[in-house]
C-alpha cells in the first residue's frame, strides 16, 4: 500500500483521493496554500505546501492534484522534487492497455480508456469516461476532460485542454497550451496557444492557456 500526499484539496483532489483508494493506497496528507497552518481531518494531514519538507519521507509519493494546467507546471517547477517521487494514479476501473506508457504524476479517472500504444506525458489528467485511442501521444500538463474523444494517432501537445466531450478525429496534431472548447469536433490541426471551439472546430482566440 502506497501513502500518497496530494498538493491540492479541491474538487479534483476529492476525486483523485477515490482514485487513489480504489487502488489499494491512501491519502495521507493534502496540501494548498489556503491553509496557513497544519491540522488534521480525521487522520489527513492539512495545511500549506511547505509541510511537504517534513512530510517527504522515502515511502511517500506525491499528486499534484490540481485542475489548471498551467498552475501544475508552476507547482512542479517550484518544487523541484524527482521525477520518481510522482505516483501515477489508475482508478481501478479504468481501462489502459499494457503496452502504454503513462508519466509520473499522471491521474487515470473511472471508465476511461487508453489503448494500444498511446503515450502518455506526466502530469496529465485523463478524466472520467475520456478515450484515448491507439498511438496517441498526449504531452505533459495536459488535460483531457469527461467524455472527450481522442481517436488514433492523435497528438495533443504540452499543457493543451481538451474540453468535455470535444471529439479529435484520426491523426490531428493539437498544439501546446492549447484550448479544445467543450463539445467541440477537431478536423484538422489546430496551432499552439489558442482556443478553438465548435463542430467543426474554429480558432476564436490566439492566447490559448
Ligand atoms: C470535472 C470537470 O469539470 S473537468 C472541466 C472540463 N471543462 C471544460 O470542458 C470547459 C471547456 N471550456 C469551454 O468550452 C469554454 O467555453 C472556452 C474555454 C472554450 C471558452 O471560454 P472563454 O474564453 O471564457 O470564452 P467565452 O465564454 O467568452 O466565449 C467566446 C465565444 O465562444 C463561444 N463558445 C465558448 N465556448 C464554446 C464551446 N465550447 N463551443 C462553441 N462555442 C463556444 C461563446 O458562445 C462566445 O461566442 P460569441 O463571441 O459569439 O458570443
Amino acid at each position: 500500500m502506497e501513502k500518497i500526499i496530494l498538493i491540492g484539496d479541491s474538487g479534483h483532489a476529492k476525486v483523485i483521493e477515490d482514485c487513489i483508494r480504489s487502488q489499494g493506497d491512501n491519502v495521507i496528507a493534502k496540501l494548498d496554500d489556503r491553509y496557513k497552518e497544519k491540522f488534521y481531518e480525521g487522520v489527513i494531514i492539512k495545511g500549506p505546501i511547505t509541510l511537504l519538507e517534513d512530510l517527504l519521507t522515502d515511502e511517500v509519493k506525491i499528486v499534484i492534484a490540481i485542475g489548471s494546467n498551467t498552475i501544475r507546471k508552476s507547482i512542479v517547477e517550484r518544487l523541484d522534487i524527482s521525477k520518481e517521487k510522482y505516483a501515477v494514479i489508475i482508478h481501478s476501473q479504468a481501462i489502459v492497455c499494457s503496452s502504454v506508457k503513462v508519466g509520473h504524476g499522471s491521474v487515470i479517472m473511472p471508465g476511461v480508456v487508453v489503448n494500444a500504444g498511446a503515450i502518455i506525458g506526466s502530469h496529465a489528467i485523463f478524466n472520467s469516461n475520456s478515450v484515448v485511442e491507439h498511438d496517441c501521444v498526449v504531452e505533459d500538463f495536459t488535460h483531457i476532460s469527461p467524455g472527450a474523444i481522442l481517436t488514433g494517432n492523435v497528438k495533443v501537445g504540452q499543457g493543451s485542454h481538451v474540453g468535455a466531450g470535444s471529439t479529435i478525429i484520426p491523426g490531428v496534431e493539437v498544439g501546446s497550451w492549447t484550448i479544445v472548447g467543450a463539445g467541440s469536433t477537431v478536423i484538422s490541426n489546430i496551432e499552439s496557444n489558442v482556443t478553438a471551439v465548435g463542430v467543426p472546430a474554429k480558432v476564436i482566440k490566439r492566447e490559448g492557456l
